[in-house]
């Protein structure tokens, strides 16, 4: 019978400026967000026990794995904790059935239970038709199928997912995202799943973490984290533009929003629970700022002069960026109106932003 798991973590590495402190329920699926260098990894090496953090502690399920005021380092085979890598890092001359036989052999369990969880786990993953195979003789998405199987048989309490798809090309990915939701949804152990992929994030995870040099910077459910972006990377992963600053409550005819933290007052529409001088962020859809090159008239609107920087083309759509005090804000044009704007890098334009579309939410 397997029961649910829960999870605590003290950790600091200062030669990394590594510094986390996190807390996970049972059963539940954290997605890692971050910049590159930010930390990801680092979290990922210090659960599994490849690395031991300077000073910290790590307890699952009330057994402590880590604790270096006593000096209490379990090693990484016994932890609980199996890892799945970008690459599946299958052993080469073992068959797949072999490869995945050998989670639960190196866990102690005998050659014959061995052998069965690995028929489990294969069936499992849909790969049972690949038991005999070596991994030269496997295609990326099989060879990762397997990986996972692999991680399964060891029956790990946590299960860490480092950039699982990333490998994969666009074909193979969708089978092996689904194959991995329906894996994490099970709810019997806690996952952490790095990933650059809002998507991923999405369709697998209920929260998500986002570490930025070395610290969590927000944390929250994935809908939450994306949807109200408090750090500069959640908003650019979301694809969302967002000024950070301190909060401006309307009435007495005063408009309502956000100053930013360079002086730009940006109108919009601020969430019940923040108060007047609260730190706070402005956030909105590159499709909601409309790109003039004169300043039209009328209110409620924002309208910034920025000088056009970057022009990006999407498919049928042009991501245009400037600066708005000192944050890069994008507008998404049609390629059509980029054109009659005659819009090159350099030229002076104002981005236009109703009130309406801006959200403003108190920030941590
Ligand atoms: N083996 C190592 N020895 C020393 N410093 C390291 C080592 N590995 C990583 N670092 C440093 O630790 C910090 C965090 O790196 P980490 O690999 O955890 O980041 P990450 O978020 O996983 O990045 P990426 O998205 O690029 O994989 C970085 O400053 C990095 O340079």
């Amino acid at each position: 019978m397997v029961t649910a798991s829960s999870l605590t973590v003290r950790a600091a590495v200062p030669a990394r400026g590594f510094d986390v402190d996190l807390e996970v329920g049972p059963g539940e699926v954290v997605a890692v967000l971050g910049p590159n260098g930010a930390g990801k990894s680092t979290l990922l090496s210090v659960l599994s026990g490849l690395l031991r953090p300077d000073s910290g502690r790590i307890v699952l399920d009330g057994r402590t794995l880590t604790d270096t005021d006593a000096g209490v380092s379990v090693p990484a085979h016994r932890r609980s904790v199996a890892m799945l890598a970008q690459q599946p890092l299958l052993f080469p001359h073992l068959a797949a059935a072999a490869n995945v036989a050998f989670a639960p052999r190196a866990a102690g369990l005998g050659r014959r239970a061995s052998r069965e969880a690995a028929h489990t786990w294969l069936e499992a993953v849909d790969a049972l038709d690949l038991a005999r195979r070596r991994p030269h003789q496997l295609s990326g998405g099989q060879a990762q199928r397997v990986a996972v199987a692999r991680a399964l048989a060891a029956d790990p309490r946590v299960l860490l997912l480092d950039e699982p798809l990333a490998a994969l090309d666009v074909s193979a990915a969708p089978a092996v995202r689904a194959l991995l939701r329906d894996v994490l949804r099970s709810g019997e152990r806690i996952a952490f799943v790095v990933t650059h992929d809002v998507l991923d994030a999405l369709a697998l995870a209920d929260r998500a973490v986002v570490i930025e040099a070395g610290h969590i910077a927000e944390a929250g459910t994935v809908r939450d984290v994306l949807s109200r972006p408090r750090s500069d990377f959640a908003a650019r992963i979301a694809g969302l533009n967002l000024l950070a600053g301190e909060v401006v409550r309307g009435g007495a005819g005063r408009g309502e929003g956000l100053t930013s933290a360079d002086g730009v007052f940006v109108h919009g529409v601020v969430d019940a629970h923040c108060g007047a001088g609260d730190p706070g962020v402005a956030v909105f859809a590159p499709h909601a700022v409309a790109v003039y090159t004169s300043a039209p008239e009328g209110s409620p609107r924002n309208v910034f002069e920025v000088t056009v920087r970057e022009l990006e083309a999407r498919g049928s759509v042009v991501l245009v960026t400037g600066a708005v005090g000192a944050t890069t804000v994008a507008a998404e044009i049609t390629a059509g109106s980029a054109a009659d704007l005659d819009l090159v890098p350099g030229a002076r334009v104002h981005f236009v932003v109703k009130a309406t579309e801006v959200a403003v939410h108190a920030r941590k």
